[in-house]
C-alpha cells in the first residue's frame, strides 16, 4: 500500500471514534419504569427462568444472534504470531462483518494463554454465553487440536473461520474457475503453497469436492510435503506425496493451479510461467497475496486470478461465508457446523455466481457490467443475496443432517438483515 492508503487505513480506524463497533440498546431505556424492568427489581424475573431452564436465555437474552470471535494472535492474516492485543482490529473488523452482512452481533475476545490447552479451557468456561464461537487467526497445528476440543466440550457451534470458511469460498471459486478454464477438477494439477489452518482445510474440502490427493503438491517453509519427510506433524502428513519434486520450482511445472495460503510475494513471474495454460491462481494471503494480480496479468494473459483483497476481482476470502454460516446455523440453533453444511454453502456460493449481477453490486465496485467468467468466478461480499442463498442452504442442511435444534425458519427466505428476528 502506499504510504497516503496506510495513512487512510488508520484514519478510518482511529476516526471520529477508535475502534469499529459499539453496542446499541434494543429496549426503551427513558424512565424509571424502564429502569425497574431493566434492572433491579424486574432483571430478576428472566434470570429466574434461565436459572429452571438454560434455553430460556435465547428467550430473554440475546445469545441467540450473538457470536464471540475469538483469538490468540498466533496467526494474523499473513503477519505472524503478533499477539492477542494486535489481533483486535481483526477481530472487530469480523464483528463489522457479522453484523452488516448478516445482522448478527458479536463480541471480540482475545486471549492471552500460555498453551493450548489454557486456550481451550479459558474459551470452555465462558461458552455458554453465546450463540456460537467464530475462531480466528489461530496458527496450526494448535488450532486443529483447540477446535476439536472445543466442539467437544461445547454445546454451541464451534467454527475456526479460517480452517471452514476459507475452505468453503475456496471451494466454490476453484470449482466455478476450473470450469471456466475448462478443466475437470480430478485431472487438477494442484500445488497449495502453505501447510497450515487454511491450506490444510482447503485441500482436504478440495479432495472432498473431487480433487485428487495424489495430484496435490503442498509446500512449507521447507519445501514439498513428500513421502521421504520425518519432521512432519499429522496434519502435513496427510499429505505427503510419493515424488522427487523437493521446491516450489519443481512442484510448480505444469501445475493446473496454484493455491497460496502462506505469505506475501512467493510466486514469482518466471514460475507462473512454468504452469499450463489458463492457470488458475488463488494467491490468498492477505493483505499482500502471494503474486501482486498486477504481475500476474501482466505475466500471462490467460491466468485466472483470485486474490484475498477487497480492491481486485475475485475475492476469494472467508467473508463470503462465515456470517451467513452462522445465520443459518444461529436461526435453527444447531448444535455444530458440520460437513453437510460446510458443503451446501459450497454450492449456493458456486451457483450464485452463476446468476446476472445485480446494480447493487455493480454501484459498489463502480463498474457498468460484470458476468459469470474469469474476471467474476465468486459473488462479491456486497451482493445481498448471499443472505438468504447461503444461509438458507446452511439452515436446511442443518435440518436435514439432525443437528438443528428448531425447525427450518418459518420467516426465510431473507431479504435483509432487518428481518432476521422473524415478525
Ligand atoms: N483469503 C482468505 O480468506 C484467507 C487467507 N488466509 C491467509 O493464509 C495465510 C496463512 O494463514 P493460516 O493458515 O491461518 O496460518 P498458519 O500459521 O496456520 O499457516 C501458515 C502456513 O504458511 C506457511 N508459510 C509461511 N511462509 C512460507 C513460505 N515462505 N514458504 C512456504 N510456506 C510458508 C507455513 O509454513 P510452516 O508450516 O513451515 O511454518 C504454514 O504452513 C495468511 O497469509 C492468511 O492471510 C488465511 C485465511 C483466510
Ligand atoms: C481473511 C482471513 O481470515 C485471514 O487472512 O486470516
Ligand atoms: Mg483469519
Amino acid at each position: 500500500m502506499t504510504d497516503a492508503k496506510k495513512q487512510a487505513a488508520l484514519d478510518y480506524h482511529s476516526q471520529p471514534i477508535p475502534g469499529k463497533l459499539s453496542v446499541e440498546l434494543t429496549k426503551p431505556t427513558t424512565s424509571a419504569k424502564h429502569l425497574a424492568l431493566a434492572y433491579s427489581p424486574g432483571v430478576a424475573e428472566p434470570c429466574r427462568e434461565i436459572a429452571k431452564d438454560p434455553e430460556n436465555a435465547y428467550l430473554y437474552t440475546g445469545k441467540g444472534n450473538l457470536v464471540a470471535v475469538i483469538s490468540d494472535g498466533s496467526a494474523i492474516l499473513g503477519l505472524g504470531n503478533l499477539g492477542p492485543l494486535a489481533s483486535k482490529p481483526v477481530m472487530e473488523g469480523k464483528g463489522v462483518l457479522f453484523k452488516k452482512f448478516a445482522g448478527i452481533n458479536s463480541v471480540d475476545v482475545e486471549v492471552n494463554a500460555e498453551s493450548p490447552q489454557a486456550f481451550i479451557d479459558t474459551v470452555a468456561r465462558i461458552a455458554d454465553t453465546w450463540g456460537g464461537i467464530n475462531l480466528e487467526d489461530i496458527k496450526a497445528p494448535e488450532c486443529f487440536e483447540i477446535e476439536r476440543a472445543l466442539i467437544e466440550r461445547c454445546s454451541i457451534p464451534v467454527f475456526h473461520d479460517d480452517q471452514h470458511g476459507t475452505a468453503i469460498v475456496t471451494a466454490a471459486g476453484m470449482l466455478n474457475a476450473l470450469d471456466i478454464a475448462g478443466k475437470a477438477i480430478d485431472q487438477a494439477r494442484i500445488v497449495c503453497l502453505g501447510a497450515g489452518a487454511a491450506a490444510i482445510a482447503c485441500m482436504k474440502l478440495l479432495v472432498a469436492c473431487g480433487a485428487k490427493a495424489e495430484n496435490i503438491y503442498m509446500l512449507d517453509r521447507k519445501g514439498v510435503i513428500h513421502s521421504g519427510r520425518e519432521d512432519l506433524n499429522q496434519y502435513k502428513a496427510m499429505f505427503a506425496t510419493d515424488t522427487e519434486r523437493r521446491t516450489l520450482d519443481d512442484a510448480i511445472d505444469g501445475a493446473d493451479v496454484f493455491v497460496g495460503l502462506s505469505g506475501p510475494n512467493l510466486l514469482s513471474p518466471e514460475q507462473l510461467n512454468k504452469m499450463a495454460a489458463n492457470p488458475v491462481v488463488f494467491a490468498c494471503s492477505n493483505p499482500d497475496p502471494e503474486i501482486h494480480p498486477d504481475v500476474a496479468n501482466a505475466t500471462r494473459d490467460d491466468v485466472i486470478m483470485a486474490t484475498g483483497r477487497s480492491d481486485f476481482p475475485n475475492q476469494v476470502n472467508n467473508v463470503l461465508g462465515f456470517p451467513f454460516i452462522f445465520r443459518g446455523a444461529l436461526d435453527v440453533r444447531a448444535t455444530r457446523i458440520n460437513e453437510e453444511m460446510k458443503v451446501a454453502a459450497v454450492h449456493a456460493l458456486q451457483d450464485l455466481a452463476r446468476e446476472p449481477v445485480t446494480q447493487e453490486v455493480l454501484d459498489a465496485y463502480e463498474v457498468d457490467s460484470l458476468e459469470f467468467g474469469r474476471g467474476y468466478i465468486i459473488p462479491t461480499p456486497m451482493d445481498s443475496r448471499l443472505l438468504d442463498r447461503v444461509s438458507s442452504a446452511v439452515a436446511q442442511a442443518a435440518v436435514d443432517s439432525g443437528v438443528a435444534r428448531k425447525p427450518y425458519p418459518s420467516h426465510y427466505p431473507l431479504s435483509s438483515i432487518e428481518e432476521v428476528y422473524g415478525s
